[in-house]
């Protein structure tokens, strides 16, 4: 399979857990530059998904490709820490690699947590701590940033202000961004593309031409998208005998 210019293809991706298919069937790839946010109930694979691409879960079926040495950065979902274990920033950024000084400043800079080197990690406030872990994510100077619901905690002028952090940062590194996120009112204006995830990719393409799909419409409703609606799974497309997912139509997850 070529890459055709893309970063990272996924073709034909099915992922288990523990013998149970939580991801089908996944296709898609992520160009230079691009910001991608990914959608979806809780438990629809969004997590699973991210975790396939940096080659931390074996495919069941299909493959993932990667440009030949592609620079990936993640920030996982929820890293929670041991306040026991005190651990400066800049000690964490140093971890599991040293990085130049030179270097870490940058990243802290870029990620807008400059001047918190020498902060115990333990004494940050959420918002802060969102801002180190993006800038450990970019010590590598990534060309595919990879996210988990990195705003989780936040309220929402500080999700507003991490989202428009991440667009500087694409715009300075040129590098593509792909997130799972909650916020439907900021991703439908800060992607380029969406991906609506159900155990499989339910649709995908444009926020404006999403916002109009069928699928996405019975998933977070038609109006501006309130928070509860992203919890309502009402399909109404059918899905093949074959699919083993245990999905729950139109209850509340
Ligand atoms: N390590 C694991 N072992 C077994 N099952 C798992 C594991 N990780 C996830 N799952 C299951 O796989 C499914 C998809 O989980 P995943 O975390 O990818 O969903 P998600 O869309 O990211 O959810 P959320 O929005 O709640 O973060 C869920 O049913 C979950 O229980």
């Amino acid at each position: 399979m070529t890459l055709e210019g893309a970063l990272i293809r996924s073709e034909g991706l099915s992922i288990r857990h523990g013998g149970r298919e939580v991801l089908r069937d996944v296709s898609f790839a992520i160009e230079a530059g691009e910001i991608v946010t990914v959608v979806g109930p809780n438990g629809s694979g969004k997590s699973t998904l991210l975790k396939a691409l940096i080659g931390a879960l074996p495919p069941a079926a299909g493959r993932v490709t990667r440009r030949a040495g592609l620079r990936l950065g993640y920030v996982p979902q929820g890293l929670r820490l041991d306040p026991s274990m005190p651990m400066t920033v800049g000690r964490f950024l140093n971890l599991p690699k040293r990085v130049a000084e030179e270097g870490r400043t940058r990243a802290l800079a870029e990620a807008g947590a400059q001047g918190l080197e020498d902060r115990p990690l333990t004494a940050l406030s959420g918002g802060q701590f969102q801002r180190v872990l993006l800038a450990r994510a970019l010590l590598d100077r990534p060309e595919l940033l990879i996210l988990d619901e990195p705003t989780t905690g936040l309220d929402q002028p500080g999700q507003a202000a991490f989202y428009q952090r991440l667009e500087d940062v694409r715009n300075s590194l040129g590098c593509a961004v792909l997130m799972v996120s909650h916020e439907l009112h900021v991703v439908m204006s800060a992607s380029d593309r969406v991906l609506c995830v159900n155990g499989h990719i339910c649709c995908e393409g444009r926020p404006e031409v999403v916002a109009q799909a069928e699928e996405y419409r019975a998933l977070f409703g038609t109006g501006t998208g309130g928070a509860l609606a992203l919890y309502r799974h009402e399909h109404s497309h059918r899905h093949d005998e074959t699919c083993e997912l245990d999905h729950t139509h139109g209850e509340d997850t």
